[in-house]
């Protein structure tokens, strides 16, 4: 597998023959282009370039990961003054953007739980209040 640097990288930076590093891996993208489901305008933006950024930004699936690992031609040789990873790595704090979705499918779930459980004694009240008429 090649180590390339940053300038080998960028000398890729064509439709007809594209790399991208995503997380210090470089991939060979030119073949995938046309069949990319958000479109090749987005992956010519970041030709040559690192795409970290671009690319989690989307939130892509699993399945484009699996696409991704089989584009894969090499490791990034991260020279000094070269630009910084844009993402932390693996096991760092999450970046910005996930802790907002994060925080957002949790207060999601609280009110969903909040209003469940006032659906639940407001039905239990109105029982017993029932109840208590009857009696
Ligand atoms: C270079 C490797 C990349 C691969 C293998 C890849 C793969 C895919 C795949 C399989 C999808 C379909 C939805 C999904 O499964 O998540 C998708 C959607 C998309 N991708 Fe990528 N992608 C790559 C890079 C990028 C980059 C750098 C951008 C930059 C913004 C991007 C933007 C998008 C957008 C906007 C969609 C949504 C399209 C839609 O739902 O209409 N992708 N990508």
């Amino acid at each position: 597998m090649a180590s390339l640097t940053y300038q080998d990288v960028a000398e890729h930076n064509t439709k007809k023959d594209l790399y991208v590093v995503i997380h210090d891996k470089i991939y060979d993208i030119t073949k995938f282009v046309d069949e990319h489901p958000g479109g090749e305008e987005v992956l010519l933006d970041v030709a040559g370039q690192d795409a970290t950024e671009a690319f989690e930004d989307v939130g892509h699936s699993d399945e484009a990961r699996e696409s991704l690992e089989q584009l894969k031609i090499g490791t990034l040789k991260r020279n000094p003054g070269d630009p910084k990873p844009k993402t932390p790595a693996p096991g760092a704090v999450a970046p910005q953007a996930n802790t907002t979705t994060a925080g957002f499918g949790t207060a999601l779930y609280a009110i969903l739980l909040v209003g469940g459980l006032l659906g639940y004694f407001g039905y239990q009240y109105l029982q017993q209040q029932q109840a208590a008429q009857s009696a």
